[in-house]
């Protein structure tokens, strides 16, 4: 449940004006697996796609739909829950949280799950980073929801914690073979050279679950929106979104900025080019703008996969990729940790990436 004070609901009402479809790239990962002109021109379709609007989606992806229809089942009984039970699951930074997005102020029309992928032993795994984390998996809605799609009683007794740690491994190895492919479309050697941030044993990997509940009746006969999740874009090298198909996400074009509305597609996952690809490409490739929007009298859920570089990682424009711009680096060279410092400080907003600008 998202509960707002008085005040609050006009602070994140938005004009009713309807965005325009965006026209979105898709990738066929099946066709790149395959090696040859296939490959090639995925690689190709890939860097257009985040050259122009460093946003795309993949399809072919091999996700298990079981493992998806499990999860979204588990997250929305988690979040049918009553609210003293998700409560008991939050934490600061991570953990469960409603209407407030990060410490600065931003108010959303959202509640949502924030969890640390720590990688153990090669496999990805979410990390109790509070000790109440613990106390989600277990509820009682979410296993009975788990059991029921499995048509098989949950091995444990967290089923969500378990998709969870099964579809963030999942995203994990998707988000390095999309980066693999992109760093052969952008002829950089060896084709690790950004897959690696994400999958080193330190990076900074995390897992968000979304859910905006229909909007409330505001007044009556008026087609009111509000703002699920305000402008910004993401910090890390890149996201893997999925939603249970319910629209709202919009992005900005790199043009003119004017919002674009997403059309929904549940069994596609969405990538966003994040800050710090932007700053590896030395500024060829643009973090996308984007923000949601609930329009809808049906529920939105969405899991995001953000793949971050360990904390001490430095961060600077890959050297293959300076030719482009007669040599000169756009950027200082920094780490993740000093940069995420930074976000954590300002509004969503924000510009972040300009103080690091030279
Ligand atoms: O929920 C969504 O669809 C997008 C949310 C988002 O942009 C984020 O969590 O960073
Ligand atoms: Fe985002």
């Amino acid at each position: 449940m998202v509960v707002l004070a008085k005040g609050e609901l006009e602070q994140i009402a938005l004009p009713a004006a309807q965005s325009p479809p965006a026209n979105v790239q898709a990738v066929d990962l099946s066709s790149a697996r395959r090696s040859g002109p296939g490959r090639a021109a995925a690689a190709r379709a890939l860097v257009a796609a985040c050259e122009e609007q460093g946003f795309f989606k993949v399809t072919g992806h091999g996700v298990a739909p079981a493992l998806v229809r499990a999860l979204d089942a588990a997250a929305a009984a988690f979040f049918a829950l009553p609210q003293a039970e998700k409560e008991a699951a939050a934490g600061r930074p991570v953990g469960y949280a409603s209407k407030r997005i990060g410490t600065a102020g931003d108010l959303g029309w959202i509640e949502y799950l924030l969890l640390c992928v720590a990688p153990g032993a090669g496999q990805a795994l979410p990390v109790p980073a509070s000790a109440s984390f613990s106390t989600l998996p277990c509820a009682a809605a979410a296993a009975a929801a788990a059991a029921s799609l499995s048509g098989s009683e949950p091995e444990s007794s967290c089923p969500l914690r378990g998709l969870l740690e099964e579809y963030a491994a999942a995203l994990r190895r998707m988000a390095c073979e999309v980066l693999e492919l992109m760093a052969e479309g952008l002829g950089l050697a060896p084709s690790d050279a950004i897959s690696r941030l994400v999958s080193d044993g330190g990076s900074d990997n995390m897992l968000r679950v979304n859910h905006y509940p229909p909007r409330p009746e505001l007044q009556a006969g008026k087609n009111q929106l509000l703002t699920g999740f305000g402008e910004h874009t993401d910090p890390q090298i890149i996201s893997v979104l999925r939603s249970n198909g319910t629209s709202g996400l919009e992005i900005a074009s790199p043009r003119d900025g004017a919002w674009a509305s997403v059309p929904p597609d549940a069994d596609s996952f969405f990538i966003n080019v994040g800050d710090v690809l932007q700053v590896l490409t030395n500024g060829r490739f643009r973090s996308v703008k984007h923000r949601v929007v609930v329009n809808s009298e049906r529920p939105r859920m969405s899991m995001i996969f953000f793949g971050g570089p360990p904390p001490g990682e430095r961060l600077a424009p890959l050297r293959e990729l300076l030719g482009d711009d007669g040599g000169r680096s756009r950027y200082r060279e920094f780490t993740w940790k000093e940069y995420k410092s930074t976000g954590c400080r300002g509004r969503l907003a924000e510009d972040r990436l300009c103080l690091f600008e030279n």
